[in-house]
């Protein structure tokens, strides 16, 4: 199996088992769990979450080490943008925002598509954005062995809008760099090119 296959497949013990959970919640809550409207809702609620959780079951190093290639380029490779979606493990509701990912090659490059689905799999867990932003870093720092390799994220956290302090405007931004991007210089041009507007 690919390292990086969405989840199609249920398994139906699992599956079940977490929406059994979840149909006691919502009777917990003082919800009908029998009513029409609901009748599928605990197993909708278990296949979203098994989905987005579903990062446990990939491996990160191997994705990347599927598309290493052989390249003399050691200039700056940013991706910039990448959507990502996480829960966090206190609250477990989302979080979400963007990712910017930069490395400097080492007699490799590897496919661009990878470093989004790398986001993805630690995305897919619950986490908390420290954690994501190192998982992210490591994984590229240990597999490819870049001269340089820096990750910013920039996210909004539901459990700080809907409840909690109710803040719906505030961003937590957090960052690591590694090798190259220690030196002030390389690490501003990241960061400069990561805000530019090139539309
Ligand atoms: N550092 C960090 N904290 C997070 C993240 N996601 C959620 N949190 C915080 O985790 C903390 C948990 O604190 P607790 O005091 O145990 O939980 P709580 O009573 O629900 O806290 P409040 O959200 O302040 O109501 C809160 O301050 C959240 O804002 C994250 O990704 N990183
Ligand atoms: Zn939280």
């Amino acid at each position: 199996m690919a390292p990086y296959r969405q989840l199609e497949e249920y398994n139906m013990e699992i599956t079940n088992e977490v929406k059994e959970h979840f149909a006691n919640i919502m009777n917990d809550i003082g919800e009908d769990v029998e009513r029409e409207g609901l009748i599928k809702t605990p197993e909708r609620a278990a296949k979203a979450m098994l989905y987005l959780t579903q990062g446990y079951k990939q491996n990160a190093e191997e994705i990347l080490r599927g598309a290493m290639f052989a390249e003399s380029y050691d200039d700056m490779v940013i991706i910039k943008d990448i959507e990502l979606y996480s829960l966090c493990e206190h609250h477990m509701l989302p979080f979400f925002g963007k990712a910017h990912v930069a490395y400097i090659p080492n007699g490799h490059i590897v496919g661009l598509s990878k470093i989004p689905r790398v986001v993805d799999v630690f995305a897919r867990r619950l986490q908390v954005q420290e954690r994501l932003t190192h998982d992210i870093l490591e994984c590229i720092n240990n597999t490819l062995k870049p001269k340089g390799v820096a990750v910013v994220i920039e996210a909004a956290h539901m459990c700080m809008m809907m409840r909690g302090v109710q803040k719906q405007n505030s961003v937590t931004t957090t960052s690591g760099f590694r090798g190259q991007f220690e030196k002030i210089e390389t690490r501003n041009e990241f960061l400069k090119l990561i805000s530019a507007d090139l539309s």
